[in-house]
């Protein structure tokens, strides 16, 4: 998994089109969002994440609490991102992977969003720019580690 984290003013989407055959069913109210001071997180699920999908999930999980504190943002904004790897995972395991690092996060008590999965998106951001205001994080299971 590939994680792009941003600590942003705000991040606003806006739905535009289809991207895959079967993009994640969504709500008329889902087709726009947005959060102000966030924490967005761009996501790429990769292929190697297939082996161990909930391993992977618990080390994003913990990744994005650790950079949160540290730049004490209390809103996260979990977005689909393909295009952060040439090796994605299968987008039924990618969406299941984003769903629980959602459901996770919130469980923890952070305010979360979660950008809609297999759509064309407009998006605007705004990075405050401070020295940890943009991160990049890799995260594989271990066997694959192991390999
Ligand atoms: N392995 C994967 N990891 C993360 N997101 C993935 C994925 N496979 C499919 N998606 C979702 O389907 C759209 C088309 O690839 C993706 N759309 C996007 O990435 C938008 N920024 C538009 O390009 C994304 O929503």
């Amino acid at each position: 998994m590939r994680m792009l984290l941003i600590h942003s003013d705000y991040l606003e989407y806006e739905v535009k089109d289809k991207a895959l055959k079967n993009p994640e069913p969504i709500s008329d109210e889902q087709k726009k969002g947005r959060l102000d001071e966030v924490l967005a997180v761009f996501i790429s699920v990769e292929k190697v994440d297939e082996t161990n999908p909930d391993e992977v999930v618990e080390k994003a999980v913990k990744e994005i609490e650790d950079v949160a504190s540290q730049v004490k943002a209390e809103r996260i904004f979990v977005y689909p991102f393909a295009h952060l790897s040439s090796e994605l995972a299968k987008p039924d395991v990618a969406l299941e992977v984003l769903r629980k690092i959602e459901e996770k996060l919130k469980e923890r008590g952070f305010e979360v969003k979660r950008a809609p999965f297999g759509y064309y998106k407009a998006f605007k951001l705004s990075c405050k720019g401070h020295p940890l205001a943009e991160l990049s994080r890799t995260i594989v299971p271990e066997e694959a580690v192991s390999k």
